[in-house]
């Protein structure tokens, strides 16, 4: 499966943001694990952001607090702050970090707040044109990508969770596709990829489900406004990684088998592509 594409992308960096809703069940998450080591056995440099909405969801649920998302992120007050860290650095990174491991030693799990690696400030949300309070939630407004690059100048694969610290001393939550975003850009990546639970951007959502496949920059910062909230911040982190230069931002859909090698190594179109302009398109 590998063969064709394997030369182009040797030494290169690729950030994989894998979604809570793509983490569907045990074999998905084994087979993603297998993929990541794959990418590293073929001379890649893999970097990992795991997201984790639903299973923070589902904890708050159990604990009666309130889950609630506007603009597509999550109102965070400080109690679901705590249950985000324990879920996303306890659970959810744990489980990664062990599934690619039993392949060999390659992944490290890092929050963001690890070695100052992702730097916030708080962020603002506005909804229907009003601000609204979505508490601790965070911008990347930094990132040191000294311990990453020395990661992976030692072969590891970091595995990161989308928690950082702010410029202020607080801890803040930051969606994971934001996280990923900022961590490609900062890495100089060759591609950010996004596994989520559709097959890409659909156009015209709810309403149809024909995949958009190909985006350019400003194709896409023209469609933002119209977006609804899961798409929101995972298009609006393609877009910053575009305009920051990575030259494709994919969105695939994390729950068929090697979403990410079939589209790496052997060239299978599938999902939306954003690139930077029109003339570097078609990979
Ligand atoms: N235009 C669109 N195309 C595809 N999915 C959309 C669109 N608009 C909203 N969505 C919703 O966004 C969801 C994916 O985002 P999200 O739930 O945050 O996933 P993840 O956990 O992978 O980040 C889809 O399951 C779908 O319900
Ligand atoms: C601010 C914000 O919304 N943070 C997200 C972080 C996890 C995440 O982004 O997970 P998915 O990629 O699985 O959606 C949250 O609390 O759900």
């Amino acid at each position: 499966m590998r063969a064709p594409r394997l030369q182009e992308f040797r030494g290169s960096t690729v950030v994989i943001k894998f979604g809570g809703n793509a983490m569907v069940d045990d074999e998905l998450k084994r087979t993603f694990a297998r993929d990541v080591v794959e990418l590293l056995r073929a001379g890649l440099r893999p970097v990992v952001v795991h997201g984790g909405g639903p299973q923070i969801s589902a904890l708050l649920d159990r604990l009666d607090l309130e889950v609630r998302f506007e603009a597509g992120l999550r109102v965070t007050t400080p109690e679901v702050m705590d249950v985000a860290r324990m879920v996303l650095t306890g659970r959810v990174q744990r489980e990664l970090v062990g599934l690619i491991n039993r392949h060999g030693p390659f992944a490290v799990g890092m929050s963001g707040e690890d070695a100052h690696t992702m730097t916030a400030v708080r962020r603002a949300a506005w909804v229907d044109g009003e601000p609204v309070d979505i508490g601790l939630v965070g911008d990347i407004v930094d990132v040191n990508a000294d311990t990453l690059t020395a990661l992976l100048d030692q072969g590891r694969i970091p595995v990161i969770s989308p928690i950082a610290r702010g410029t202020d001393g607080q801890v803040y939550n930051i969606n994971a596709d934001l996280a990923a975003s900022a961590l490609a850009v900062a890495l100089d990546a060759e591609k950010l990829v996004m596994l989520t639970d559709v097959e890409g951007l659909y156009a015209n959502w709810p309403h149809s489900t024909e995949v958009i496949e190909h985006l350019t920059a400003d194709e896409l910062e023209k469609l933002l406004p119209e977006l609804a909230s899961g798409m929101l911040p995972k298009m609006e982190a393609c877009l910053r990684a575009a305009r920051a230069g990575v030259r494709m931002a994919h969105v695939l859909d994390g729950r068929v088998p090697h979403a990410v090698s079939r589209r790496v190594f052997a060239d299978v179109r599938h999902g939306t592509v954003v690139v930077p302009e029109r003339e570097q398109g078609g990979s």
